[in-house]
């Protein structure tokens, strides 16, 4: 079995974990979906198979290994890999899912991972989507309260804290889902944000650690804009519904690959909660 280790966000991208959406359906779970669901039919296998088959292109093209997690008929969101468990520079976390409709999906992490993980999320709730290990030394876990609860949250930044990285741990409204709707890297020194929300407090702290950040107004936040993976080597795969965004990305020098992910974007998750690094080359 492969000791899978990250150690950043933005480090080349080796090697990638995705789920099929072959169960994958709309359920209340979420702001962005519930306002998906008052307005749209359930979408088709067929789209959604072909959307998700564009972000596997795109990963692949960036240069990773994609590996592939068995879809379970009963658990419609195993296709947002980001939020089971995250990989840490000493090995993979299981997370604590928060929502009883997604809880389920540890049961498929644990067998993917054959149960060797680095730490078990134990207290509180935990998700994925609100970890950024941002570089070697330093993390930020959202707790909104939600998802990702304080006792989670600092359950993490302790196991980190313990092996001398700074951890932040960023508190948001729970309306806003994960950590990352509102903030992605791109590279090293630049990041996606949405400024109208996060606190300028977070924003001087990234500053101070050199990254500058491109605003993501509210509105395309709340369409997953934000949501952006980074592939290392000035890449990035960005949801092709973000064209503001992935023009200013593009006039930063990055090269953007822009999956058509829509359908999974109404759900509440683009490129970043899709995916779950699971190796980077720093
Ligand atoms: N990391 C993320 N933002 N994940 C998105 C998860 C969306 C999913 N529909 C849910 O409600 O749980």
């Amino acid at each position: 079995m492969a000791d899978w280790t990250v150690s950043s966000e933005t480090g080349a991208l080796t090697d990638v974990l995705v789920c099929p959406p072959d169960h994958y359906r709309w359920i209340p779970t979420n702001t962005i979906v519930r306002r998906t669901l008052a307005g749209a039919q359930q979408p088709s296998a067929m789209a959604l198979a072909a959307q998700h088959k564009e972000l596997v292109h795109a990963l692949r093209q960036g240069g990773a290994q994609v590996h592939v997690l068995p879809p379970e008929p009963h658990l419609p969101y195993m296709v947002y890999t980001r939020d089971s468990a995250v990989v840490t520079p000493w090995g993979p976390v299981l997370c604590q899912l928060e929502r009883p409709q997604r809880r389920g999906e540890y049961a498929g992490i644990i067998d993917f991972h054959a149960a060797r993980f680095w730490r078990k999320s134990s207290a509180g709730t935990l998700e994925g989507g609100d970890i950024h290990v941002m570089k070697p030394g330093v993390a930020v876990v959202g707790a909104s309260g939600g998802r990702t609860d304080l006792a989670g949250a600092e359950q993490f930044a302790g196991w980190l804290r313990a092996e001398g990285w700074e951890v932040r741990v960023e508190p948001f409204d729970e309306h806003f889902l994960h950590l990352d709707v509102l903030f992605c890297m791109a590279t090293p020194g630049l990041a996606v944000a949405c400024l109208d929300v996060l606190d300028p407090d977070f924003i001087a702290w990234l500053k101070g650690h050199g990254i500058r950040c491109i605003d993501v107004p509210y509105r395309d936040a709340m369409a997953l804009g934000c949501n952006i993976l980074a592939l290392g080597g000035g890449r990035v795969v960005s949801a092709r519904g973000s064209a503001g965004l992935n023009a200013a990305l593009r006039a930063e020098g990055l090269s953007v690959l822009d999956p058509d992910l829509s359908l999974f974007t109404a759900g509440g998750g683009g490129p970043h909660c899709l995916t779950c690094p699971l190796k980077r080359e720093e």
